[in-house]
């Protein structure tokens, strides 16, 4: 395999949490009812997974879930869960998942991004051109997309203001226009944000009645 057939295919982890847990800070959009609010999060997830399986350039997507729900309807896409690894956390999850990989290139994209382009996603891609890197949220002190290196580590630094945890750890910044890979949604505010972006099917079908 020549180095641009590397550097121009990657495998993309993506962590979700058990839904029971996962997303917090949506709960009052869902009225603290918890069979809509697990399937929002479901939604969120699914949207953004059939975004990355159907990008050019990256060749799998394997999430990492101990929720079985998830993993079954991931299942159902045709992609792959890992479980989550004892050591708890993101980042202990996602370096679990990079270490089982074993892919030439891997890279991290987070769950909640249900009005992801794959184009955008494939911009972003070419953009990294073989570099670490990554893509901060729209308000710029998050990610949402981290990529290693061909052959080389994730050395995944999610959590409060990654993106600058990511910069200093020498990935390169990412910023182009790809509004739909920049909206992840953890509030109500970024739910109208993807909403107006343009939502996949999944999450449109369990938005809350406030939204439309
Ligand atoms: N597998 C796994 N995924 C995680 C873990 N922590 C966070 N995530 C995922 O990482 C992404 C960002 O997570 P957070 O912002 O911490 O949590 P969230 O569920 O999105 O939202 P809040 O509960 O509102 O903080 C989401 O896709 C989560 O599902 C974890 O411990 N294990
Ligand atoms: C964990 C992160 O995401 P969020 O904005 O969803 O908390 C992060 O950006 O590192």
């Amino acid at each position: 395999m020549d180095y641009d057939e590397v550097r121009d295919e990657v495998d993309l982890l993506v962590p979700v949490k058990t839904l029971d847990r996962a997303k917090t800070r949506l709960t009052s959009a869902t009225g603290g009812d918890p069979v809509s609010h697990a399937a929002l999060a479901l939604a969120l997830a699914l949207d953004t997974v059939s975004a990355a399986i159907a990008t050019p350039g990256v060749r799998r997507v394997v999430t990492i879930t101990s929720d079985p729900a998830v993993a079954s309807e991931m299942a159902a896409l045709g992609v792959e869960s890992l479980p989550e690894p004892a050591e708890p956390g993101l980042n202990a999850a996602l370096r679990h998942g990079a270490r089982t990989l074993r892919s030439s290139r891997v890279g991290a994209l987070q769950a909640d991004l249900p009005a992801l382009r794959s184009a955008e996603l494939r911009a972003a891609l070419d953009a990294a051109a073989g570099r670490r890197a990554f893509v901060p949220d729209r308000q710029g002190t998050g990610t949402t997309l981290l990529l290693a290196a061909p052959g080389g580590q994730l050395d995944p630094r999610f959590g409060v203001g990654s993106a600058g945890h990511h910069r200093v750890s020498g990935a390169a910044a990412l910023i182009g226009p790809w509004p739909s890979l920049r909206c992840d949604v953890d509030t109500e505010e970024d739910l109208r944000l993807a909403n107006a972006l343009g939502l996949g099917t999944r999450t449109a079908n369990a938005l809350p009645a406030w939204t439309t």
